[in-house]
């Protein structure tokens, strides 16, 4: 018998970083792709997927880059590198076959339609991938942030996180060789480690609306379609 996705209805959030591949910035063309591809194969499993993706490969407000600017200017900076994330994502879902949608959180209309929730809903049913673009559209938040507020106002079963680290570890791995990681670890413990892997906001605002979070790596090959099929992969961030 076919195997069943464990989950009907989910927000990705995908990894802006992770986006340039081996480059020093920007979009890579075949990690995109290879992305999309990933993508495709859990949309083929019948679920309603919404994606939020990140915009560190292009510019962060708390970039060395930004140093000097004003801190809501150099956020609005890094929420429009989100939107083009995300138009280069949905350009390249649809040269996969995706019917995908962008709607921003900032009104660029000639860009990229508004977000509006119950048109977002609708698309949700309709089968269409969602692309949630430019965050929450306030300052001083994240594109993680924004994953855990959109996840929660579609009722999403679960975020997921698809990074560069394979899951939450008790110290950053890129910085510290003997870290460990969890397989699963609470919303209060991982706020009280104060564990950075995401920022303390997209941690209380999904223990608050009893939403799971699951950590994996977008890098290793198969892991979002097994995470999708409920088997043991990265972290899980439970309440
Ligand atoms: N305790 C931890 N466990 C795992 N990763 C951690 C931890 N602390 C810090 N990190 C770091 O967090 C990073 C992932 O979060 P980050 O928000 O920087 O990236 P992202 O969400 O993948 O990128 P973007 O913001 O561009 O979407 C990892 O690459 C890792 O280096
Ligand atoms: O709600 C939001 C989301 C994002 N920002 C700014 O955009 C960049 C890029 O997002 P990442 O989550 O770091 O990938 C972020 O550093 C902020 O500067 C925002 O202000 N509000």
């Amino acid at each position: 018998m076919l195997k069943k996705s464990a989950y009907k209805r989910v927000l990705l959030k995908l990894s802006g970083e992770a986006l340039m591949g081996d480059d020093a910035y920007g979009i890579n063309r075949a990690t995109i792709e290879r992305m999309v591809a990933d993508v495709a194969e859990i949309k083929a499993l019948g679920i309603e997927l919404a994606i939020v993706i990140g915009g560190g490969n292009i510019f962060r407000g708390v970039a060395p880059g930004a140093e000097g600017m004003d801190r809501a200017t150099a956020d609005y900076m890094g929420m429009l590198a989100t939107v083009m994330n995300s138009l280069a994502l949905a350009d390249a879902m649809r040269q996969a076959g995706i019917t995908a949608r962008v709607m921003s959180a900032i009104a660029i209309d000639q860009v990229v339609e508004p977000y509006v929730r119950p048109k977002a809903l609708q698309y949700l049913e309709e089968g269409k991938v969602v692309v949630f673009a430019a965050g929450t559209g306030n300052p001083f938040f994240t594109t993680d942030t924004a994953a855990a507020l959109r996840g929660a106002e579609i009722g999403a079963e679960i975020v997921l996180k698809a990074t560069k680290v394979d899951g939450v570890y008790s110290a950053d791995p890129n910085k510290d060789s003997n870290a460990v990681r969890y397989s699963t670890i609470s919303f209060d413990e991982a706020l009280s480690r104060q564990l950075q892997v995401m920022d303390a906001t997209a941690f209380a605002l999904c223990r608050d609306r009893n939403l799971p979070i699951k950590v994996f790596s977008i890098v290793k090959p198969g892991a979002l379609k097994r995470v999708i099929m409920g088997e043991d992969e990265g972290t899980l961030v439970h309440v």
